[in-house]
């Protein structure tokens, strides 16, 4: 029996009798795979700098079927890229050009370095090197004044990691889905390579589409963006209850536009809106957009983006591997981009775990928890006169803005909400999150926390627990041991249980004495 022996996909075995003179070739290019996959400080195959220059629309990829058409997910197909580094390497090799190869794999040290000390984790081919700073926007890719004005303006002096290694993977064309944690700039890691893309406003009709999962987020990410456009005239347009139903949608002049996939679908369907210009689509929050129930609309929107030159990305603080396998199937040659450890947040919040009695009542300064129970805490820091406010979805879209808008302005100090507001909200202030109900899986865990201690400021979080809850304290804990933080053995000592459905009845919140409520 032949030791080694080589297989082709689908298992299918090479002869290497029949093709000895192949074979001795593939072996040479082989030893220049293993060179660079086993060098401890060459993390991924890239020839990053010449790729980075060269623009995204000279690289028109095959996102069209034999038949011409797109047809969303079942077309944008994974392509396992052959390592074009590796032949890269071997052209110039062979066209004696030493010097250039020598530099190639100094920058790729250099770029692996910079990694590493990011904790950036990348795979896919050709991957274009990190930013060393935000000069490099101008240097490496002729970044308007603006936009680096805007940037500085903001206060952000360096880039953080995510954005180091998003935006040259973006500005190179490449397709992306990138995982980075919870308040850790994601959202300018693809609005700045949007807006440079899209250079300036024009008349041709939608060119960038951002999708959000709530209206609350839509409405953020559409600030931060004009923030970021001050000094262009792009016309940056949230898709309102208002918009939707404008019988005049289709003409609507805008560059960006943001949504929620609910009301892009019914655009499409009901507005005849054409999508088919759209050179650049973000997923934002993509593991929740993936949720069943979301993801019909997903590949509604997708298909409607029917420009083959289009670049998509995916970003979230999660990344839970069906999620990722899904992404592949739309994503043509994607660069996966992951800063941290993946499912994981960050270091600087001080995490605990707090066991309360069932139906027991404590202050507390921020929560997220059901409907009926928000209402009902509401109720109850409005009789001690706590200045809070609510939200969760039974309320009107006003209402809900508001309470955003009070909260953000400093008029009330409490926000009571459900998950609805656990993803992607950015309250610069917040120092606590108390997880009043106990949450039901651990990437809703991570982005609840997430929304204190961000843009590396320190947070606290705080999650009570009742004795329903025990079975999956453990998974919890994994979350925080993985990130440093000290649990006690005995929760560490639980068997591990799966989350599903674990919504267990909780009492109603109330301070007043049972026969008094009745
Ligand atoms: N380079 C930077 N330097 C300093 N602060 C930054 C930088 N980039 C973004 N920020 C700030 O960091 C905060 C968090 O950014 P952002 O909301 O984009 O986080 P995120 O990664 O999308 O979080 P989430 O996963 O919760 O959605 C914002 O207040 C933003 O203004």
């Amino acid at each position: 029996m032949e030791r080694d022996p080589l297989f082709l996909f689908a298992g299918i075995h090479f002869n290497r009798k029949k093709f000895a003179g192949d074979f001795a070739r593939f072996r040479d290019n082989k030893e220049r795979i293993d060179l660079v996959e086993n060098s401890s400080l060459l993390e991924t195959s890239a020839v990053e700098r010449e790729e980075a220059t060269v623009p995204a629309k000279k690289r028109k990829r095959k996102a069209v079927s034999a038949s011409g058409t797109v047809e969303g997910f079942s077309v944008f197909k994974s392509s396992k890229s052959a390592p074009t580094s590796v032949v890269e390497l071997k052209e110039t090799d062979e066209d004696g050009h030493l010097k250039g190869r020598k530099e190639m794999y100094r920058q790729m040290e250099r770029d692996a370095i910079l990694r590493k000390k990011h904790n950036v984790h990348v795979s896919g081919s050709n991957v274009p090197s990190p930013l060393q700073d935000f000069a490099e926007l101008r240097t490496r890719f002729k970044c308007k004044s603006y936009l680096l004005r805007n940037i500085a303006e903001l206060g952000f002096k360096e880039p953080t990691p995510i954005q180091r290694q998003a935006i040259p993977v973006l500005l190179s064309g490449r397709e992306c889905f990138a995982c980075a944690p919870t308040g850790s700039g994601k959202t300018l890691a693809f609005v700045c390579p949007m807006l440079m893309k899209l250079k300036h406003a024009s008349k041709e009709g939608i060119r960038a589409v951002i999708l959000c999962p709530t209206k609350e987020l839509a409405a953020q990410t559409t600030r931060e963006c004009r923030k970021l456009a001050r000094g262009n005239k792009f016309r940056i347009k949230l898709m309102t209850k208002a918009l939707v139903t404008n019988p005049d949608l289709s003409k609507l002049r805008c560059d960006i536009l943001i949504s929620t996939p609910l009301r892009l679908r019914l655009a499409i369907k009901n507005r005849k809106m054409n999508l088919s210009r759209v050179e650049y689509l973000v997923l934002d929050e993509s593991d929740k957009l993936f949720e069943l129930g979301l993801v019909k609309q997903i590949d509604f929107v997708v298909k409607a983006c029917s420009n083959p030159s289009i670049v998509r990305s995916l970003f979230s603080a999660t990344l839970p591997d069906y999620v990722e396998e899904l992404a592949r199937t739309i994503m043509h040659d994607a660069i996966r981009v992951i800063v941290g450890i993946r499912l994981l947040n960050r270091l600087n919040k001080s995490w605990s775990l707090l066991g309360v009695k069932k139906g027991s009542f404590l202050h507390c300064v921020r929560v997220l928890l059901s409907k009926e129970r928000a209402k009902e805490l509401y109720g109850e820091l409005a009789l001690d006169n706590i200045r809070a406010s609510v939200i969760h979805s039974d309320l009107s879209q006003v209402q809900r803005e508001n309470a955003v808008d009070d909260f953000r302005a400093g008029k009330t100090w409490v926000l009571i909400a459900t998950d609805v507001i656990a993803r992607g909200m950015d309250f610069k202030g917040v120092n606590c999150v108390i997880n009043y109900d106990f949450p039901d899986s651990a990437a809703a865990y991570i982005h609840r926390i997430g929304r204190s201690g961000r843009a590396g400021r320190s947070g606290e979080a705080i999650t009570f627990y009742t004795e329903d809850d025990i079975p999956y304290l453990r998974n919890i804990a994994n979350v925080m041991t993985a990130s440093g933080c000290e649990v006690p053995s005995w929760i560490m000592a639980l068997t591990k249980t799966k989350w599903k459905k674990h919504r267990p009845k909780r009492e109603s919140i109330s301070t007043k004495p049972k026969d008094e409520i009745a």
